[in-house]
């Protein structure tokens, strides 16, 4: 299985779930739920209001819109967003997925909902020989931005 869905707690009234604009695009675009104002260097965590279902080799890449840079002066703060198989439902934030913007500019942007600001990309990856991360119940993923650090950690949701 591997789709998009709406977090059960998002109000998506008129909103569509991410879908890619042309029959070859890679790309499925991520739209904003909220409308956002970004300062100039401000780092904002925009909501998608969206979950993806994936398969256990799988994850969604989150790269920036082209044309994001070129009208808004935004980047990805993080440059590539890695969106794992087991963020799906964890138990902090249901697996919402965010797309950190940074406003490179020098004016205050302003996004509203429905935009899109960003766009995902399926893709399998691969592992080591003997790798042992999966065969441990213990490591199940709660959160996301830093879940897994010992120290400092939060979970927007
Ligand atoms: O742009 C992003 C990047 C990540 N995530 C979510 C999904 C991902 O599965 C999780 C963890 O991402 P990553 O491993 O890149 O961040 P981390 O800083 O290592 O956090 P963690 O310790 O929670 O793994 O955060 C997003 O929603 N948007
Ligand atoms: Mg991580």
């Amino acid at each position: 299985m591997r789709r998009f869905e709406w977090v059960p707690s998002i109000d998506s009234t008129g909103l569509q779930l991410p879908k890619r604009q042309t029959a070859h695009a890679a790309g499925y675009d991520l739209f904003t739920i909220s409308d956002v104002i970004l300062s100039p260097r401000q780092v904002v965590l925009v909501p998608t209001g969206v979950r993806v279902r994936l398969q256990p080799d799988e994850c969604l890449l989150v790269y920036a819109r082209s044309s994001l840079a070129l009208k808004y002066q935004l980047m990805l703060a993080n440059g590539v967003g890695v969106i794992d198989a087991d963020y799906y439902a964890n138990a902090a934030n249901a697996g919402h997925i965010f797309v950190p913007l940074v406003n490179i500019g020098e004016q205050e942007v302003e996004l509203h909902r429905g935009e899109r600001i960003a766009q995902g990309v399926f893709t399998k990856f691969l592992l080591v020989d003997e790798d042992s991360s999966s065969d441990r119940e213990s490591e199940a993923r709660i959160g996301g931005f830093g879940s897994t650090d010992a120290r400092s950690s939060f979970s927007p949701r």
